[in-house]
């Protein structure tokens, strides 16, 4: 007993890591670590054993276990609506129950609108402008000017250029008919040149063979995670004071900013409009030029920022959407049947195209799309900061101010008493949509509340113009090389599958 309570003191007193750390906190789930699985009367929380410095992360940090799934794990050994645990010596409170995690996303949005990542403007201007990362009030500002940047009309103006960079993956693919092809690696191309021409305003050519494109070596370069980038990550995620310390950048963007400046400025100098990012960023820069109120100008670093956010929150979750379905409908076989059959049916009689409305009522897609995220949410867990002290009013407990707030989707979503047989793919689940499983706070793979994807009506429209072009052409099966079951990248703090996804692709 006594040589815990010291490991404790010991695991807490790093908080020369974590200045803004909530030790009234830590103290409370000292005070429960006599007996780690216990309960108190009044109160229904638990929490697990730390260990020195690493808490209760040792399987992420020693690479056994993917952060998503450990979180998962975790859910799945406590019940009762929250538990505590510790990472890097910072006590974090996990939470179980979606009404309570509906207060906190959605009612209660204000006492917790912030990330808990590490934010510094100084060190990288890229990231501390980042939507994804930036504070309030600097948030609200300036998710308010963005907030019609993704609407139905403008991905539409902008499906012409999906459409285009779909035929090209569908061309680039007739050459490798009844062979095996990393689906992971084909559709991260697909996603480059598709975020490359709506974001950037570019032609990246990732299919073209003779010689590799240099925007998808640099794509490729910025998201691999070796150990400085895990260190980074890892510092922004949970250690916000290395940041601020060594003045970490969370990624080098160097080249995309340079890439977004350049043309930007030749937009600029000709007037030329493509109805793409770059020209709604232009827009939303000059319709707020006068406004210089709170240091949230929108000016063209911020716009910058927020293309390189879009581009590197849009990018990967999209491509490893499109490789994890067809992985699942390879596996699946009267799902790939179901909804193939359903998009000939939506092809116009010219066998040409597929129009943007009739792509959006393809049920079955719809289905098979939805529970490939409920099986992968590449974000697997959701994070806010407790701003001022605030009361579960359903058991009474004070999360205090600035203690770190944790959802764990994995746990959620494979929670039985939320979905029969959770470990099964069964898009059959999702026949009246998924409106009843988000309201009500047990199906968030775009997250929860006013700080919820911006862009998940623009992931799923490409991850669907990928797949729509793809399944019309081809048929994807299971091979000796594919994963089954899956293997996720215990390296990666998203839910990606360690070293690609191969499939055999036919031609029909
Ligand atoms: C399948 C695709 C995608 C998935 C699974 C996904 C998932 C998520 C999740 C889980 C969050 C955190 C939400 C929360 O904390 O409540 C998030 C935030 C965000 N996502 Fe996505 N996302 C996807 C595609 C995209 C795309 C295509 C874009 C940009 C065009 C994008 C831009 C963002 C941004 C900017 C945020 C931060 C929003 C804010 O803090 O205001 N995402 N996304």
């Amino acid at each position: 007993m006594y040589f815990n309570s010291l490991i404790i003191t010991i695991v807490c007193t790093p908080n020369i890591f974590n200045s803004d750390c909530n030790l009234d906190v830590a103290a409370y789930i000292d005070t429960k670590l006599d007996d780690p699985l216990s309960r108190r009367d009044d109160i229904d929380y638990v929490c697990e054993k730390p260990y020195f410095l690493v808490g209760n992360f040792w399987n992420v940090f020693s690479g056994k276990r993917q952060i998503g799934k450990h979180l998962g794990d975790l859910y799945r050994r406590f019940d009762g609506p929250y538990f505590g645990i510790y990472i890097w010596g910072k006590p974090y409170l996990v939470i179980r129950s979606p009404d309570i995690i509906k207060n906190i996303t959605i009612r209660d949005f204000n006492n917790f609108d912030d990330r808990t990542f590490a934010c510094d403007k100084k060190a990288d201007d890229m990231s501390g402008n980042s939507l994804f990362i930036i504070r309030n009030p600097d948030w609200r500002n300036i998710r308010n000017k963005l907030s019609g940047i993704f609407t139905s009309g403008k991905i539409k103006s902008m499906y012409p250029l999906m459409v285009s960079n779909a035929r090209q993956m569908q061309r680039y693919l007739l050459k490798y008919d009844k062979e095996i092809l990393d689906m992971k690696e084909v559709s991260g191309k697909y996603m480059t040149d598709l975020v490359a021409s709506c974001f950037f305003g570019i032609d990246s050519n990732s299919f073209d063979e003779q010689e590799e494109s240099v925007f998808r070596i640099f794509c490729r370069k910025m998201l691999t995670i070796d150990f400085f980038q895990s260190f980074r990550l890892f510092s922004y995620f949970f250690v916000p004071k290395f940041v601020y310390l060594f003045k970490l950048k969370l990624l080098d963007t160097s080249y995309f900013r340079q890439i977004f400046l350049e043309t930007l400025s030749e937009r600029e100098k000709s007037g030329v409009k493509r109805n793409d990012l770059v020209d709604l960023l232009i827009h939303v820069r000059d319709m707020f030029s006068d406004e210089n109120k709170n240091g949230t100008q929108f000016d063209t670093t911020c716009m910058v920022a927020q293309a390189i956010t879009f581009f590197t929150a849009g990018f990967e979750t999209t491509s490893n959407l499109v490789a994890l379905a067809l992985y699942e409908m390879s596996l699946h076989q009267y799902w790939q049947d179901k909804v193939r059959k359903e998009i000939f049916e939506a092809f116009s009689d010219d066998d040409s195209h597929i129009s943007f409305e009739k792509l959006q009522q393809l049920k079955y897609l719809d289905m098979v799309l939805a529970e490939t995220l409920r099986r992968y949410p590449f974000g697997p867990f959701l994070n806010r900061n407790c701003k001022a002290d605030y009361i579960i009013e359903e058991t009474g407990l004070k999360i205090e101010k600035g203690t770190p707030i944790l959802i764990p989707i994995d746990g959620l979503h494979f929670d039985p008493h939320y979905y029969t047989d959770p470990e099964k793919f069964d898009p059959g689940r999702f026949e009246d949509g998924v409106k009843g499983y988000t309201n009500s706070c047990v199906y968030m793979p775009f997250g929860s509340g006013p700080r919820n994807c911006i862009g998940d009506r623009f992931g799923q429209i490409s991850a669907k113009v990928g797949l729509v072009h793809f399944l019309k052409k081809y048929k994807v099966e299971k091979c000796h090389l594919t994963q089954d079951p899956l293997v996720l990248d215990a390296k990666s703090p998203f839910m990606t599958p360690v070293n690609g996804l191969h499939l055999r692709i036919e031609t029909i």
